[in-house]
């Protein structure tokens, strides 16, 4: 188990991307891979950190081995937690608007732009905090955030 030798759990850091698209700011959601915890639930795409990589060097690999772009700059906007059964995650949430490359879904994810409120299920719980912060930059009501 990732437990320390007093017992409490280890965050799992992971960099996550909002790719925002930019004719109409849809944000890009795909599936999780066969074989992963949640496999076939919808996230924003990213991974976990490896041993001494910075958020935004982690972000720009997953992004690169997962959908085959390569992204500019990107920089932390927020960092939420959530505890799951199978780790303690501390995600780092990047927004980004450049890139390099057409999209190549390459672990066989699907992927698809959404506007809020997003219409594809189920979708990670630990995304729930972030999609009540864009829909309140939106100006949209609190059930535009809703996953249920
Ligand atoms: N990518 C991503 N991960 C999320 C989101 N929300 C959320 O709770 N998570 C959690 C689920 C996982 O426990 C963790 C990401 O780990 P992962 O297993 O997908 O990472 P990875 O691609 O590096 O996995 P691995 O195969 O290398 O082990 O973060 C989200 O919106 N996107």
């Amino acid at each position: 188990m990732n437990t320390s030798p007093t017992g409490t759990r280890k965050h799992t850091e992971v960099a996550v991307g909002i790719l925002i698209r930019a004719q109409d700011d849809a944000l890009l959601l795909s599936t999780r891979p066969e074989g992963k915890p949640y496999a076939g639930y919808w996230e924003f795409p990213g991974g976990k950190l490896e041993a001494g990589e910075t958020v935004e060097a982690a972000l720009r690999r997953e992004l690169h081995e997962e959908l085959g772009i390569t992204i500019a700059d990107a920089e932390v906007w927020k960092v939420t937690e959530h505890d799951y059964p199978h780790a303690l995650v501390r995600l780092h949430w990047c927004r980004v608007r450049q890139w390099d490359g057409e999209f190549e879904m390459r672990e066989g994810q699907a992927m698809r732009w959404q506007q809020l409120p997003l219409d594809v299920r189920p979708v990670l719980p630990g995304a729930q905090p972030v999609l009540v912060w864009l829909a309140e930059e939106r100006g949209l009501a609190a059930s535009a955030a809703s996953i249920d």
